[in-house]
């Protein structure tokens, strides 16, 4: 075989390659006008090659924004540098459809794209190849796992009776603001407690238990503002840091939920029944050095409550 033959030959295995590699090849020259494109590109835009030469880029796929794509690619001809596109930036810059049996869920495929400056013989760059690669597998895969951990972060941080937030997470945010409120703003912070839960229990059984902590939770969180947190503190027993609330108005807040919960009746089949709570509450001050300081002056409060007849609010001894 003469040496010609044989290259001929290579350059020919090239192209037969090039044509069936799994993954888009297009050659533009400085007009934007297709020189080569490859099967991969035939087989998902429906182009035929002879068709696509010498068209522009921009008439045959409309959806490339043709202002981001000039400037990404004159950089590549005049820096004589590669560039990159990546999905999460761009999700594809071709429209086309997804064909992955594994990921059948995406929409299109998703795409990361390398221009490469292509150098003629006296050294310009003429013509930029753009190479595409399909990433829908790996794209829905970490979105899938992004939308998992966001559901697991959720659960994590949630009570499931009540949906309201746990109590070490309610533990955690009262941390974070009290670092933040603890110098300019005044704050309340309000203790919960079922009365005679334990009763409930015992008469009606753990259902309907169940069934009047739903009753408080779903309270709570109607009458809270956007920027208040309220968890489960424990079993009976619920939290709400009221921001930027003042003793006094914490207090109306409290009376308000109190009397709601009186006037209450909770209906679990034909079982009816009512209930009521008791409350303290304290506002961050001076003299409370700790976010867990501020608990104990809440429930010391509520205790006060409890001590003197259940079903009113009580305030920290020393804010009276
Ligand atoms: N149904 C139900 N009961 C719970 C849950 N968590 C805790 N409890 C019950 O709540 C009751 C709390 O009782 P106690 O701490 O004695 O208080 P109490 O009966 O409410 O009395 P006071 O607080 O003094 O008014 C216990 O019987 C617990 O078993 C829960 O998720 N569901």
């Amino acid at each position: 075989m003469s040496l010609e033959t044989s290259q001929l030959n290579e350059l020919h295995w090239l192209m037969e390659m090039l044509h069936n590699i799994d993954v888009g090849l297009v050659v533009l020259d400085t007009e934007f006008r297709v020189q080569i494109f490859n099967g991969f590109m035939e087989n998902h835009s429906g182009y035929f090659p002879r068709e696509a030469k010498d068209k522009v880029l921009f008439d045959l796929f409309d959806e490339i924004p043709q202002e981001w794509f000039r400037r990404k690619a004159e950089a590549v001809f005049l820096l004589k540098n590669k560039a990159f596109t990546i999905w999460e930036q761009r999700p594809y810059v071709f429209k086309f459809d997804s064909y992955r049996p594994v990921t059948g869920s995406a929409d299109f495929m998703y795409q990361n794209t390398t221009f490469i400056p292509l150098l003629s013989s006296t050294g310009d760059v003429t013509h930029l190849c753009l190479l595409v690669y399909d990433v829908t597998d790996t794209a829905v895969h970490k979105m899938s796992l992004e939308t998992a951990n966001a559901e697991l972060a959720i659960l994590s941080q949630t009570d499931g009776l009540t949906s309201l937030f746990n109590r070490t997470h309610w533990e955690n945010c009262l941390q974070a603001e009290y670092k933040r409120i603890r110098s300019q703003h005044s704050s309340s912070l309000v203790m919960i407690d079922i009365d005679h839960f334990k009763n409930v229990n015992d008469t009606y059984g753990h259902l309907v238990g169940d069934e009047v902590i739903r009753h408080i939770s779903a309270l709570i969180r109607e009458h809270v503002r956007e920027t208040d947190i309220s968890g489960r503190y424990g079993g009976e027993e619920f939290t709400i840091l009221l921001s930027d609330t003042s003793l006094k108005n914490a207090y109306v807040f409290a009376e308000r939920l109190r009397r709601e919960v009186e006037s209450a009746v909770v209906k679990y089949n034909d079982i009816e029944l009512k209930y009521t709570i008791s409350l303290g509450i304290a506002e961050v001050d001076a003299s409370i050095q700790t976010y867990e300081a501020w608990i104990e002056c809440a429930d010391a409060a509520l205790y006060h409550s409890k001590e003197n007849g259940r079903n009113r609010i009580s305030l920290h001894p020393k804010q009276k």
